[in-house]
């Protein structure tokens, strides 16, 4: 079985799978009279395929104990997928390139407690790992039929730290 270890998050490395949310390096804006600093535009919010509605969601994930099997990607043909983590937790984001329609080359990243992610509409991930503990993430996406698609690797990988 093929082991595969996370790399830190960077928005240089995840460039390819969509953006990091996170206030390091954010176009800052003083709003409020100065009480308040906005980090703006984070990411791309791209649900507008089909006449899409964003939707705002907060997901409960119970923690994966490591190391982990990696069995299976998804996918939103329709929809850009965003988490970030409320409980300022770390989290485990996997994502592949796609390789004529099915999941690639896997890629996995170590995000902070502070890091969130926005899936770019099609790219291969896999669904929500939490680590720890209970965790509860903020997640914008599409409301209503996204036209998930799911893939069950021939050969699973392990995800060790
Ligand atoms: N099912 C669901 O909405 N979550 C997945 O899309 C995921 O990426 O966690
Ligand atoms: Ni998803």
């Amino acid at each position: 079985m093929d082991i595969i270890r996370p790399q830190p998050l960077t928005k240089a490395a995840f460039a390819r799978f969509g953006e990091v949310l996170q206030t390091e390096g954010a176009d800052e804006l003083v709003i409020n009279e100065g009480m308040a600093t906005r980090f703006h535009d984070l990411a791309k919010v791209d649900v507008a395929p089909d006449a899409g509605r964003p939707a705002i969601s907060i997901f409960r994930a119970k923690p994966r104990r490591l190391p982990l099997d990696i069995a299976m990607f998804e996918r939103h043909p329709l929809a850009s997928q965003a988490f970030y983590p409320i409980s300022g937790r770390p989290w485990l984001v996997v994502v592949a390139s796609d390789d004529a329609g099915r999941p690639g080359e896997i890629h996995a990243f170590l995000a902070g407690g502070t890091q969130g992610v926005n899936y770019a509409r099609s790219v291969w991930h896999h669904p929500l790992l939490a680590l720890e503990d209970v965790s509860d993430f903020l997640v914008v996406d599409r409301a209503g039929d996204d036209n998930l698609q799911e893939f069950r690797l021939d050969r699973r990988c392990r995800l060790e730290i």
